[in-house]
Parts: structure tokens; sequence; C-alpha cells
């Protein structure tokens, strides 16, 4: 497996604060990496930065061989990467059909087609990501008329829209309840083999289903990092949660 993302030294500043402390990460096309740790650690940092939504102090971040570090967020979309947020962002007034859509235009390959015909091609792969999520009941209801979870789940579905190479998930878990958990347990399970995912989660439920390799977070830098099993039987890392960690 080839590389597809190269976090060295990545480091951010938020006045006197080290948000993040020289953070280290590679993964190759396929992986399913979780970032976790306590409240303030640093994690959404990292996947903010990633996106592009936040500028690093320091640091590199190459994307599929291209340095991404100082490339704002829409580049690094046409690049491949896709995220979610912390608190779902479809658009309310809008039906889930038409968010998929929206959510797709910026990176349509159909866009010589004609305007009918292309329309057309951009309804049908909405409509067969909705079916993948389990929301084609949903189709023409407004976002605003969605549960928490289906809310989570379209903005999966959105994101997925962009045909991304990394999807980054930001606490897709949190606020959800056990029947919304198990759909996007189903959900994240069904995604393409080839498809990249760094997750944020609080969730060890999620993170164990979902990723193969765990970093722990700690004060902006990585603890440690292992496989799902590792992390859980690791002394430091409860030490950490239950606070007497320095
Ligand atoms: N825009 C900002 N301005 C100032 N401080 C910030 C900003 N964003 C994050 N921080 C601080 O940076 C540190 C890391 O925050 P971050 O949100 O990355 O942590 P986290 O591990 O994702 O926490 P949580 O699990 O609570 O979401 C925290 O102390 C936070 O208060």
């Amino acid at each position: 497996m080839t590389d597809l993302l190269t976090i060295t030294g990545l480091r951010r500043d938020f006045g006197s604060l080290r948000a993040v402390d020289g953070f280290d990460l590679t993964l190759a096309e396929g992986d399913r990496h979780a970032l976790i740790g306590c409240n303030g650690a640093g994690k959404s940092t990292v996947l903010h930065m990633v996106a592009g939504a936040v500028r690093p102090t320091g640091g590199r971040i190459a994307f599929a061989g291209t340095d991404v570090t100082r490339k704002p967020a829409h580049r690094r979309s046409r690049l491949g990467i896709a995220r979610t947020f912390q608190t779902p962002a479809p658009l309310d007034s809008f039906t889930c059909l038409e968010n998929l859509t929206l959510a797709a235009r910026p990176h349509d390959a159909t866009s010589r087609w004609r305007p009918s015909r292309r329309r057309a091609a951009l309804a049908e792969r909405a409509t067969a990501q909705l079916a993948a999520l389990n929301l084609a009941d949903r189709a023409d209801t407004p976002a605003s008329a969605l549960s928490h979870g289906q809310r989570r789940l379209l903005e999966i579905a959105m994101a997925l829209m962009a045909g991304p190479r990394l999807l980054l998930l930001d606490e897709p878990a949190a606020g959800l309840t056990d029947a919304d958990m198990a759909r996007l347990l189903e959900c994240l399970g069904s995604l393409p083999a080839e498809l990249t995912v760094l997750l944020v989660e609080h969730h060890q439920d999620v993170v164990t289903a979902i990723a193969d390799t765990v970093t722990v977070l700690h004060n902006g830098r990585t603890l440690t990092s292992g496989t799902p099993a590792e992390i859980a039987a690791d002394p430091q890392v409860a030490e950490v949660y239950l606070g007497t960690a320095a």
C-alpha cells in the first residue's frame, strides 16, 4: 500500500497554548485510524489542520504526494479530502437528495454534459448514496425533519458524494441513540475498502469497530499508538483517562 497522508512535526499554537505539539502520522490507502484522548488533547485541531480549516503553526502535511500544508480547504477537497463536523451541517430547508447533489457539485466530473443529463446523473448517484446509508425513504425529506442520527448519516453521505480518498470524521457517534449507533456502525463498516478514514471519537465501541490502529493524544502529543486491543490494555492510557498522568 502506498502512503496517502503523511503528517510530520505538526504544531498549532493558540496564543500561548500549544494545542498540537509535534504530531506525526502516516496513513496508507485504505487505513482506518482513530485519534483518541481526553477533552482538549488536540484531536479536533489535528483534524482541522488536515482539512485545511486551521493553519498549522509548524510542521508539514502531505497528501497523495502533494504538500498541502498551506493549501486552502477547497483545494484539499478537490485533491480528495472530505470531512464531517462535530455538529452535522446539512442545509435544513433542502431535502436529503438536494443536500447530496449540492455536496457533489464542486467535484462533478460531468460538468460538460447537457444540464438535464448532468442533473439526472447526479440524482442517480445521490439516490444510490442515500440507499447505501439506509436513507432511501428520506430522499425528499427536508434535512430539518431528520433525527440527529439521520443527520449524521446524511452528513457522511454528503462527504462521500465528493468521491474522497480520505474521509475525516469528527465524533460521528456523538449524541446518537443505540439504534442510530448501530446504523452508523453498519454504514461505516460498508465504506469502500480503498477509502482511508481518520476518525476522532470518544466511543470505544466505535473505535474498536472501525479502526485498525489508534493514536492516543495527550497534551497535543502522541502518548502511544497501537491496535484497539493494545490501546485498551495499555496502563498509560488508563492513567491519562483517569487524570493521573503528567
Ligand atoms: N480556536 C481556538 N482558539 C483557542 N483555543 C483553541 C481553539 N481551538 C482549540 N483550542 C484549544 O486547543 C486545545 C485542543 O483543542 P481540541 O478541540 O483540538 O481538543 P480535542 O482533543 O478535540 O477535545 P474534545 O475531545 O473536547 O473535542 C484545547 O485546550 C482548546 O481549548
